[in-house]
């Protein structure tokens, strides 16, 4: 891997579109979504219910017909090609597994369904199984497996056959919390061996957080941003974005002046932030700002500051209350009351703040630069 030049695209999506035609009219699941993905990547679709994750999944998968657009494969048009043809590894979160067949034959199944002969069938049955440690039960049915056994057979049979691209759609969704972070693991660890591009469906943000090179975020049948967890979580373009992906604290401000993107911003209560990275949001988000002009400045918890109202400070600060202190172990985090804030402002810091115990009154700012959202003017 000596050359620094960027992966060519190995799945590119062009303006993909699903429009159902429902009882009550024509729906759009998905609206024009494109992306490219390069080769070996864990390609994460996250977002709430009903935005579109799935649809976009069994549209690349085959297994729905596009409305309009294109998916490109390793250069090759996927309309043309059947579901079978696209040489798909699939992974549903109900498992599917055939409840009449034992573990070897479930996973034999796609390479009996491509004709493989026996002896290649044993040796990769053997190999996959091995490989997601079930080699012990190959003779067992479903149905005397646990869950997360279960849900590891389905992997073993979407893998057996050295698929181009793994497909998965909450995969983890039925486990319980503990064997769903070991299964997201095994998952990464697995797609990372085989050298496999996965795309992936979840609408859990820290796992996929946990798991993904890249992540798609999808609102409303809309993709939102493309990006390495980091960016996501740290460059959010759209309040929707900031808000779904961690934790974010907002603090209603007045635009002073606005130059590009940067803008002088006063909260509520008159402190002042000079050149704000500021972001202007064109889409449909105008529910999300408390006044016309006005805007939202947000921060994550961990960089936020926060001190006894006592202390005397030059820097830009707000007022509140310490309603809670919670200790969680690798740092301690502060629910602030504050005027200044939309909703209850959340701060973590390494350590326990001196002089603050719950029920005082608090001073709190921004810890290197807050991003403004503002409203696109008409
Ligand atoms: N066969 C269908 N007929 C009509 N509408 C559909 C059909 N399948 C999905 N939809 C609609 O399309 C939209 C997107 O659904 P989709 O299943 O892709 O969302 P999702 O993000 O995967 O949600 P979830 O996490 O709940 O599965 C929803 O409004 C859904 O009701």
């Amino acid at each position: 891997m000596a050359s620094s030049s960027p992966a060519p695209a190995q799945l590119s999506v062009r303006d993909l579109t699903k429009i159902f035609e429902t009882p009550e009219g024509p729906a759009t699941a998905v609206r024009n979504a494109s992306f490219d993905i390069a080769p070996y990547t864990f390609f994460t679709m996250l977002g709430p219910s009903g935005c579109g994750k799935t649809t976009t999944l069994r549209m690349i998968a085959g297994l729905e017909t596009i409305t309009s657009g294109q998916i490109l494969f390793n250069g090759e048009d996927f309309r043309r090609k059947s579901a079978f043809e696209r040489n798909i590894g699939m992974v549903f979160q109900s498992y599917a597994l055939f409840p009449h067949m034992t573990v070897f034959e479930n996973a034999a199944y796609g390479l009996r369904l491509r004709g493989a002969d026996e002896a290649m069938i044993r040796q990769r049955v053997t190999e996959t199984l091995a490989m997601l440690r079930l080699d012990g039960l190959a003779q067992r049915y479903p149905a005397d497996l646990s869950g997360g056994q279960q849900q590891r057979v389905s992997i073993g049979r979407a893998l057996v056959y050295h698929p181009g691209m793994l497909l998965l759609d909450e995969p983890l969704a039925n486990l319980d919390a503990k064997l769903r972070v070991e299964m997201r693991d095994e998952i990464r660890r697995l797609q990372k061996t085989l050298g496999v591009m996965a795309l992936y469906v979840t609408h859990d943000q820290e796992e996929a957080m946990a798991i993904s090179d890249v992540i798609g975020v999808f609102s409303k049948g809309q993709l939102m941003q493309l990006g390495a967890p980091y960016e996501i979580y740290s460059a959010p373009t759209s309040l929707f974005v900031a808000d779904f992906i961690g934790k974010a604290n907002f603090f209603p401000v007045d635009i002073e002046t606005s130059d590009k993107d940067r803008s002088a911003v006063v909260a509520r209560g008159g402190s002042r932030f000079p050149g704000v990275r500021t972001i202007t949001a064109a889409r449909d988000e105008s529910s999300w700002f408390c006044k016309p002009e006005a805007a939202l400045m947000m921060s994550r918890p961990e960089k936020m500051w926060l001190s006894a109202a006592s202390e005397r400070l030059d820097e830009p600060a707000f007022a509140g209350r310490a309603v809670r202190i919670q200790f969680l172990g690798s740092f301690v985090r502060y629910l602030v009351e504050s005027g200044q804030a939309r909703g209850e402002v959340i701060i973590d810091l390494p350590a326990f703040a001196p002089g603050v115990s719950e029920g005082d009154d608090v001073r709190f700012g921004l810890v290197g630069e807050g991003l403004v959202f503002k409203e696109a003017s008409q």
